[in-house]
């Protein structure tokens, strides 16, 4: 049987039809050069290869030169090319198995007794995956792949990246701008700096996430114009498309917009969320070098030029709106008995972690021993009878301390203590700042006593070293701080620590959740 006959017969469905009848031009073309290959040798092909008076030589079939040779002859050989049968038959059959036609395939081997070159059966799956590819299920097409070949994927980067990217179209496609955005954070964001054959198609995936995540993007589409005048674009795209989509970036998730001159935008200008600043400010105001500070801060010392440029800051002065994707104050909350050694670790955190200790105790008892201070006789009350100061007071201290304060990075020891710290802070701080995590050192009663009351005999001068202090702040702890510990435990946020071993080994089991944090 004719081989084109087979195959239409077993070619059912039209899109297999479809296929072939490209596949047959394509074929057509193939033999048509391959006789033209293999007249290399003759002098037809040696004077169509040479540019010498020796090309007219010795035609058999012509004596055509490469200048004489005419589309209409050429046309000519091309119609008398002939290829042999079993050439033909391999090439078909290596289309239908790449193209994933088992049955035809399977016909095909059996009429011609054409060696497909592999086991059918394998064909399944591979169309399978193909299958997946094809309806947008990306995940699932990797996992098959996985299945199947475990190291097809960590051996071809190029490849997986490319399914990648698919599914991440795949969710703009979906107009799930969350699992867009998330999935780029946590995939895509590092490859380009990890890869730079990557770096063409990170572009297109910035560009794509661009103009799908409008307007939140507009910060983005900002960034990546308007930085990319003083950068080469790719390195550019790169480093921001880490930036803005990093897996550990806090800049994705919390914005603050700070505007240059005296245009402005925000997200809703009429309604400014609770995430969202304004802040007015040329290239040399307060605004913008607190805007170095923060990202030197949170990306270290050379940050700012390696992602900007000092040249960013030219821009800054034109009346054009600049956008900063800022982050936000991150704070730890350090809790625990009287006397279970937080600050004593606090200090450790803030010599190797480099964070700043705001002791809620502290600020109050500063705050008592202002001269004038309308508060300072209530702190002291409150002090003495190890009961809570209302929180609009310790509250705003805190505030106002980390607002003065050059860092990013906050403890916030002994706060909140009671519902009512809680509740004022939820109020006042709530998209202010990032809350990591709640640092809670537990120890015994007994041992926070008698630490507390050595504290006393060495000369602490606290007027809460006493015993009878000492009481009343351990029923407030049990009573008022315990439920508030048990509220974050709910979150998932505590971290709970062994205080009742020595110092060295507490701060071993404090340092790694902190490491944990880079
Ligand atoms: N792990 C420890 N082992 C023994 N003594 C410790 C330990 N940690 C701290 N101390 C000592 O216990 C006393 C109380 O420690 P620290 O002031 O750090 O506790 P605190 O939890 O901040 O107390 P408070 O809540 O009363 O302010 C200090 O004298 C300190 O030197
Ligand atoms: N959130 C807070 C923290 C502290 N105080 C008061 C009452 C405490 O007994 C005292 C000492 O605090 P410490 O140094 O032990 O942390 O300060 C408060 O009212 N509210």
């Amino acid at each position: 049987m004719c081989n084109f006959q087979f195959i239409s017969n077993c070619l059912r469905t039209e899109e297999e039809l479809l296929a072939f009848s490209f596949w047959n031009r394509y074929l057509l073309l193939l033999r048509r050069l391959r006789e033209l290959t293999e007249r290399e040798n003759e002098p037809l092909e040696n004077s169509r290869m040479s540019s010498g008076s020796d090309s007219k030589s010795a035609s058999s079939s012509s004596s055509l030169t490469k200048d004489e040779m005419t589309k209409e002859k050429w046309m000519e050989n091309i119609e008398k090319v002939e290829i042999p049968r079993s050439e033909v038959n391999k090439l078909v059959m290596n289309y239908l198995v790449t193209e994933g036609f088992k049955d035809a395939a399977e016909k095909f081997h059996m009429e011609s007794g054409t060696d497909p070159g592999i086991d059918l059966s394998t064909l399944d799956p591979r169309i399978k995956i193909l299958e997946a590819i094809q309806n947008g299920d990306i995940p699932r097409a990797v996992e098959m792949i996985n299945s199947y070949q475990p190291q097809l994927l960590d051996d071809n980067r190029y490849l997986f990246f490319h399914l990648q990217q698919q599914h991440l179209i795949e969710l703009i496609r979906q107009k799930n701008i969350e699992g867009a955005l998330k999935f780029a954070q946590e995939n895509l964001a590092d490859q380009g700096e990890e890869n730079s054959t990557v770096l063409p198609e990170i572009e297109r995936s910035g560009a794509c996430l661009r103009n799908a995540l409008l307007p939140r993007m507009l910060l983005f589409n900002y960034l990546l114009t308007s930085v990319s005048v003083t950068r080469p674009l790719r390195a550019t795209t790169a480093s921001l498309f880490r930036i803005f989509f990093g897996r550990h970036n806090p800049l994705a998730r919390t914005i603050r917009i700070y505007a240059t001159n005296q245009h402005c935008w925000s997200p809703n200008p009429r309604e400014p969320s609770k995430q969202t600043e304004t802040i007015y400010g040329g290239p040399t105001s307060p605004e913008s070098k607190l805007f170095e500070k923060d990202f030197k801060n949170n990306f270290g010392e050379h940050s700012f030029e390696k992602y900007f440029g000092r040249s960013y800051f030219t821009r800054l002065s034109d009346p054009v709106v600049g956008y900063y994707i800022m982050p936000l104050p991150k704070v730890v909350f350090v809790l625990g008995g009287p006397g279970a050694g937080k600050g004593t670790q606090c200090s450790k955190i803030v010599e190797t972690f480099g964070f700043v200790h705001l002791s809620a105790g502290d600020l109050l008892r500063e705050e008592r021993n202002k001269p004038g201070s309308e508060f300072g006789e209530m702190i002291e009350q409150h002090i003495r009878d190890g009961t809570i100061v209302p929180v609009e007071v310790t509250c705003s201290l805190i505030d106002r301390a980390m607002q003065k304060s050059e860092s990013n990075n906050f403890l916030v020891d002994g706060f909140p203590r009671n519902q009512n710290n809680l509740d004022g802070w939820d109020k006042e701080m709530t998209g202010k700042v990032e809350v990591l995590f709640v640092l809670f050192f537990d120890a015994p009663e007994d041992v926070c006593v008698e630490r507390c009351l050595q504290r006393g005999e060495a000369g602490s001068g606290r007027s809460d070293d006493n015993p009878e202090s000492l009481k009343k702040r351990v029923a407030t702890y049990v009573n008022a701080t315990m439920p508030i510990i048990e509220h974050f435990k709910g979150l998932s946020l505590v971290r709970k620590i062994n205080a009742a071993q020595d110092p060295e080994a507490v701060f071993q089991d404090v340092r790694k959740c902190f490491e944990t944090l880079a």
